[in-house]
Parts: C-alpha cells; sequence; structure tokens
C-alpha cells in the first residue's frame, strides 16, 4: 500500500465545515459507543454536550489537561454556575481525561502512538457525532530538545518518523497503511507570532521526530538495554539534527497523520526536558518543570483567546457570566456535564 494522501485539511473539509468520517460504516450503525471515553451517541445527547466546542487541546496527562482547563476557564473568563466544578467526563473509562470549558476540550492522551491513535478515532468521532465544525486540534506536550536548552518551546513543522519519513506506518488487515503526517503550516505560523519577546524563554520552530519508544527509540544511553555507543548515539543525533530535527517526542506522527486526514486543523507544541546532545535524562526539578510544561499551554491560551475575541465570542454578558454566543448554533450556551455538582 502506498502512501495515500488525502489533500490539505482545507481540502478535506466539506463545505459547511463539518469533520469528515471516512467510514461508511458508522452511518448505519445504531449507535456508537465511544468506549474509551465513557461516552456513546444513543446514551448521551453529543450534540447538546459538544457542539459548541472550537478547540480539541491534548497532551500526555490528566494532571496537565486539568490544570489547562482551569486555566483556560480564567483566560477566557468562562464562568461555571455557582456551586459547580470541572468534572472528568471520561472519567468512568478510567483511560482518559476530559474536561469541557466552553469551546474548549481538554482531554489527556497517555503515552505513544498506539494511545494517541486511539484516543483520536474517538474524539474525531466524537466531533462528526456532535456535529462539530472546522474545530482546532492542539496537542501540548513535552519532548527532548536537540541543540536547544530546556524550557524551550517547540512548535511542530512537520513530524517525521524514527527513519525521517514524514509518514504514520500501521499493518492493516496484513497490509501497511500508510498516511502522510501532515500539520497545518498556517496555524504554526500564527502560534510563532503569539510568542512575546517578554516571554523569558525561546520559542522556535522546526521538524518534530516521532518515535515509538522513549529509551532505544530516541537513541538514549540509559534505557534498561543499549547495544551502541555514546559515538553512535551523537552520530545520530547530529544526523538528524542537519536533516531539521528539533525536537523527538511519542504521538506528533499519529496525531498529524490522522488529524489530516480527517480534514482538521492541527498543531504540536511541546516544551524541551533537556537537550539530547548534551543529556539524555530529565534532570531539572519537579517545580522547574512543572512551569515548563505550562509553556506551550499558554502559547495555545493565547491563540485561543486572540481567535475568540476576533470573532466576538470572548463576551461576559451571558447568563451567570458564562460563555455567551452571538452567532452560530456551535456557540450556543450549554449545561456541560463537565459542569455538573459534585
Ligand atoms: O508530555 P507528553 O504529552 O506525554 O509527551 C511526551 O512525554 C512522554 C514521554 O515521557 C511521551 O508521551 C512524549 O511524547
Ligand atoms: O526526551 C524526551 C522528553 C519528553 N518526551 C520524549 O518523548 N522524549
Amino acid at each position: 500500500m502506498g502512501v495515500q494522501d488525502s489533500g490539505s485539511s482545507a481540502d478535506n473539509e466539506y463545505p459547511d465545515g463539518s469533520v469528515r468520517l471516512r467510514n461508511p460504516h458508522i452511518q448505519l450503525m445504531d449507535q456508537d459507543i465511544l468506549y474509551h471515553l465513557a461516552l456513546g451517541s444513543e446514551s448521551h445527547d453529543l450534540v447538546s454536550m459538544f457542539g459548541d466546542v472550537k478547540f480539541v487541546c491534548l497532551g500526555g496527562t490528566p494532571k496537565r489537561m486539568e490544570q489547562f482547563a482551569f486555566s483556560i476557564m480564567d483566560e477566557i473568563g468562562h464562568k461555571l454556575p455557582a456551586g459547580t466544578t470541572l468534572l472528568d467526563i471520561s472519567r468512568y473509562s478510567y483511560r482518559y481525561s476530559m474536561y469541557k470549558v466552553g469551546p474548549v476540550l481538554a482531554i489527556s492522551h497517555g503515552m505513544g502512538i498506539p494511545s494517541v491513535g486511539i484516543l483520536l478515532h474517538e474524539v474525531i468521532k466524537l466531533m462528526y457525532h456532535a456535529r462539530v465544525r472546522d474545530p482546532i486540534f492542539f496537542r501540548i506536550g513535552t519532548c527532548g530538545g536537540i541543540g536547544i536548552e530546556g524550557g524551550t518551546v517547540v512548535i511542530s513543522e512537520d513530524a517525521v518518523d524514527g527513519l525521517l519519513r514524514p509518514t504514520l506506518e500501521l499493518p492493516v488487515l496484513g497490509k501497511l497503511l500508510q498516511r502522510p503526517a501532515k500539520l497545518d503550516k498556517k496555524l504554526a505560523r500564527e502560534l510563532k507570532s503569539l510568542a512575546s519577546a517578554e516571554d523569558p524563554y525561546d520559542t522556535v520552530t522546526g521538524r518534530t521526530m516521532c518515535t515509538y519508544d522513549f529509551y532505544e527509540g530516541q537513541g538514549r544511553l540509559d534505557g534498561a538495554f543499549c547495544d551502541y555507543t555514546e559515538a553512535d548515539k551523537m552520530h545520530y543525533m547530529t544526523q538528524i539534527h542537519k536533516a531539521g530535527v528539533v525536537n523527538i517526542e511519542m504521538e506528533s506522527l499519529s496525531f498529524a497523520a490522522l488529524t489530516h486526514h480527517a480534514g482538521i486543523k492541527a498543531a504540536v507544541v511541546c516544551v524541551t526536558l533537556m537537550d539530547r546532545l548534551k543529556n539524555d535524562q530529565v534532570l531539572a526539578p519537579k517545580e522547574v518543570l512543572d512551569e515548563w510544561q505550562s509553556r506551550p499551554q499558554i502559547l495555545v491560551s493565547r491563540y485561543i483567546k486572540r481567535y475568540l475575541s476576533m470573532k466576538g465570542r470572548l463576551s461576559l454578558d451571558g447568563p451567570g457570566g458564562s460563555m455567551c454566543v452571538k452567532s452560530p448554533r456551535r456557540f450556543k450556551l450549554v449545561q456541560q456535564e463537565s459542569e455538573t455538582y459534585d
């Protein structure tokens, strides 16, 4: 099977901006159970729960995404009804965590391509069932930098695998399915323009390598096994750096390939935890790591705030000061399950 390119994300969209489900079987099913999200197309009113979503933000850990949900709530001035708090909508899946703050969904994706791939299948179907239009997906992550110091924010221009191929490979029915891993270049540029000269850290763009492993797959010398020398590692790191790779992580390939196939605009923003030309271990103290992890969130928050204010949707004049909707159906005020009484 050759690489199957479904075109650019813009070419891919239906004229009304709905998310493209490239699966004829779904429409024929009585119900669709989004098993790992603990949601279903019949058991839940997905349109009223999620129809107003515009931004889907994914990141590795439940804690990071909960923190992001609370911080974006402050940033966009979204108020919860008195006596309510944010709840993990997918808590009964015991797999992923999902929080909803007005038009923003924050979901944890776990580690690696299989975990983020399963989640993306279900989140893309969720967008379809909820009739969300033109959603924008972000991955807010951590990574190892190459030739850049810890704490640097990297916006991915493209994603490649450990062999520098911009393609997600998946064995399907005994054949190798290949899908191009493409990110939205304009979105990456817009994000870059939101980095401020006042930020006490650098924000760069570049090529991201996505691997199937944290240790040997990323050429570390500190795994349980290692069959190469430090010189071999440095040779590889230098070669990939010359090929434009500035950071290494473990989800961007699947994230880019599946969003592109669905016609969804997507960007990957990660903070580096170390410079892999200098060391392999995560040595920074916890408080430093926590602050570093907030940096991609800050950039994505700026994008969301700017988008909403440009669309006139940052408005506090709705009931209880909640985000209120000026026009389209997808921005109507809804009582979210994430805001139920706890
Ligand atoms: O910080 P997150 O989003 O989990 O991403 C990175 O961290 C994990 C490895 O520690 C991998 O999942 C890698 O991609
Ligand atoms: O080096 C790193 C750091 C975070 N995540 C990765 O995948 N690699």
